[in-house]
């Protein structure tokens, strides 16, 4: 069986506050886009995983898809399996691509296995595995809470816009990431801003990780800056960072950008 876990963006992210258990409370948009890996199962004779494509930091023990595999053995019979990842989302770029593959292995496994888990309870799962997780089960647009596992429904389609993702060479470190930010209360609310037209987001809709990111890596800033110059209606960092995205109202090349960073059309 073979799946194709696919990334995201977040639009907006409000950093609201720190918590006891050293977590942040935030308040964030989740968008689902077409950038995927490739993830199959096969039932073999002792668990192994096997990966290609963009090289992955640490451990193969450590890896996220092992990790859930273990998840969810410890509760249910499962079999031993050979698991085959090729990776494909850029690694460290803000756009859950760990977590997403190990979403879709409890999905997966869920469905090769029928252990009949509805998706409230593989949520429950996926946020052991991690805070971004819990979005990939359903995998639609939703405005996220809490560490950013829990969600209030929302209705978006931002088909009609031509949507570019650009991954600088920089692997930003989450924890850092948080580490280096001041929480508070954000001006606006992020659910009622997002219903207006994309055009009119630029400066309301912010990502709190900017800031401290940007000072770190000024590359991405001026990156921000020259798809804003390239007539983007709206750009900003996903996630902890580094890619950034950027919704045009019509196709874009941009051989310029190209030279320097991986730049995804369309996604
Ligand atoms: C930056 C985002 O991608 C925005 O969607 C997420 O908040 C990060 O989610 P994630 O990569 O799944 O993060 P986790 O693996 O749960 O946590 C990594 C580290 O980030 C920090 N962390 C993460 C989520 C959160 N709400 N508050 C935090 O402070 C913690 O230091 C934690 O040790
Ligand atoms: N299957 C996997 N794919 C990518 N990274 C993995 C995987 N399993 C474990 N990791 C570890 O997770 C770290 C972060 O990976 P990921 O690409 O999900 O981060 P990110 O792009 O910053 O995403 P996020 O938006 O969740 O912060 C990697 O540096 C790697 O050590």
């Amino acid at each position: 069986m073979i799946v194709f876990p696919n990334a995201k963006i977040n639009i907006g992210l409000n950093i609201v506050e720190k918590r006891e258990d050293g977590f942040h409370n935030i308040e964030t948009i989740f968008y689902p886009i077409k950038i995927n890996d490739a993830l199959e199962v096969i039932e073999s004779e002792q668990t192994q995983f096997f990966s290609e494509g963009k090289q992955i930091p640490g451990n193969v023990e450590d890896n996220i898809c092992l990790k859930a595999y273990h998840l969810l053995k410890h509760d249910f019979k499962l079999p031993p399996v050979h698991i085959h990842l090729l990776k494909n989302i850029p690694i460290g770029a803000g756009l859950g691509g760990g977590s997403s593959d190990g979403a879709y292995l409890i999905k997966l496994l869920n469905s090769k296995f029928n252990l009949q888990l509805c998706s409230e309870k593989m949520e429950s799962y996926a946020r052991k595995l991690g805070s971004d997780c819990a979005f990939f089960i359903e995998n639609n647009p939703v405005f996220a809470v809490g560490k950013g596992d829990q969600f209030i429904d929302l209705e978006l389609d931002l088909s009609k816009y031509f949507l570019v993702l650009v991954k600088p060479s920089i692997h930003v470190s989450t924890a850092d990431a948080y580490g280096g930010c001041k929480p508070h209360k954000p001006l606006y609310s992020l659910q009622m801003l997002v219903r207006n037209p994309v055009s009119e987001w630029k400066n309301l809709i912010v990502n709190d990780f900017e800031d401290s990111v940007f000072t770190k890596y000024p590359e991405i800033k001026i990156l921000k800056e020259s798809l804003y110059e390239s007539g983007a209606l709206y750009v900003s960092m996903s996630g902890s960072g580094s890619s950034v995205y950027a919704f045009f109202s019509h196709q874009v090349n941009l051989p310029l950008i190209e030279a320097n960073h991986q730049v995804f059309y369309n996604v």
